[in-house]
């Protein structure tokens, strides 16, 4: 696949105010994104999000290195050539940034003014947009008067007015609650799919990341941590930046304090099983445990979905005669992640980071 946008050894330092350290924002950042794909862009704030995003459309530029969109490095171009490369980049906003003064369809139309588009042109595709991002029936209404789905819509709508191949997305559902994000992500995934636009999604959220995201780069002070295909990154966290955001979304790994509540519930072995595509399923746990002669009792846990792939964890009290357990939980190991907390009477020391809890199941 081709890469739309490069990233080659990009830097931005921001001057420091007064005797105050420069900033380094983006920090030797190498990165392609792929034309036709979503990308999304995780870190904590602070991290240089906004700012690598800005430089694809050259509204911050390069301190150092490049980055080359669509074949053109912009480190070198004035203003005067920048314009057609920004014109085919759309961006979407957190606060939406939309024209109070102007209609929902006044504010599409905007961008096809200022590039020239004769009123029926502008009419007609303005009248397309809106019914594209369902909101053909808010045309004449002001922005003041719609939810906060509705004018991300219309920021959507305007973004995709003079048909960019690419659209930026900083922190666009961060505003938005969570059933009207989804509804919004929905919406950016139909652009990606059927409008074949390259989507540059920036959050601090991993659902976002999660629900939507065909490769993520993982940002830390203004570097790229860990890049790769969303479900690997998740599935396979190499960097505790890329861990804490996984624990703190999935919420499916008991915390100490939740062991110790399942230890006084439960007299027998709990175990914590990873679920995913490659290794284990619900199906796998059921047939290792037939096979050994154990009764197993899902007592936490959750499956979900990362890049529309399984993932989670469930944890099970284990209870058999003999060496059963024992076997089973050896066979689990073999085919996958297993996380051994022992019995109330003979807890596993705990290992591995506490994560916040989450839902537990009750006998
Ligand atoms: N115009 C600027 N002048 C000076 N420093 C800046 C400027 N813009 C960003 N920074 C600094 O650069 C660093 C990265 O900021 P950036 O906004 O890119 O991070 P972010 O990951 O998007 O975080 P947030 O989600 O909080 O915006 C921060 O330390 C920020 O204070």
């Amino acid at each position: 696949m081709t890469s739309i946008i490069s990233f080659r050894d990009a830097t931005k330092v921001f001057p420091g105010r007064g005797r105050g350290q420069d900033v380094r924002a983006v920090d030797g950042v190498t990165l392609d994104v792929r034309a036709g794909e979503i990308f999304g862009v995780i870190g904590y704030s602070g991290a240089g999000k906004s700012t690598l995003v800005r430089l694809i459309n050259a509204l911050e530029r390069v301190t150092s290195g490049d980055v080359v969109v669509d074949g053109v490095p912009l480190a070198s171009l004035g203003e005067a050539r920048l314009r057609p490369v920004r014109a085919g980049i759309g961006m979407i906003f957190q606060q939406f940034n939309l024209l109070a003064s102007r209609t929902v369809a006044g504010n599409v139309a905007y961008p096809l003014e200022v590039a020239g588009w004769s009123r029926a042109r502008r009419a007609a595709r303005v009248a397309e947009l809106l019914d594209f991002v369902g909101i053909g029936e808010k045309a004449g209404a002001y922005p003041s008067t719609l939810s906060g789905g509705q004018k991300q819509r219309v920021g959507i709508a305007r973004a995709l007015a003079t048909e960019p191949r690419i659209l930026l997305a900083d922190e666009a559902t961060s505003a938005l609650d969570p059933e009207t994000t989804q509804d919004v992500l929905a919406l950016l995934q139909r652009v990606n799919r059927e409008l074949g636009i390259t989507v540059v999604v920036i959050t601090h959220e991993m659902d976002v990341v999660r629900s939507i995201c065909h490769r993520v780069a993982v940002m830390e002070h203004g570097q790229v941590v860990e890049v790769g295909d969303a479900y690997q990154v998740f599935s396979a966290p190499g960097h505790e930046v890329t861990r804490r955001f996984v624990e703190t979304a999935l919420r499916d790994r008991p915390s100490s304090a939740v062991l110790a509540r399942l230890r006084k519930r439960h007299a027998g072995r709990i175990v914590t099983v990873g679920v995913d595509e490659v290794a284990g399923s619900s199906a796998v746990l059921t047939r290792v445990l037939r096979e050994h002669g154990v009764d197993g009792t899902v007592v936490y846990g959750g499956i979900t979905e990362v890049a529309e792939r399984p993932y989670g964890s469930l944890t099970v009290e284990l209870v058999g005669g003999g060496g059963a357990v024992e076997g089973a939980v050896a066979a689990l190991r073999a085919v996958t992640s297993v996380a051994d907390h022992g019995t109330a009477a003979h807890p596993a020391p705990d290992a591995g980071p506490v994560t916040p809890p989450g839902k537990e199941t009750k006998r």
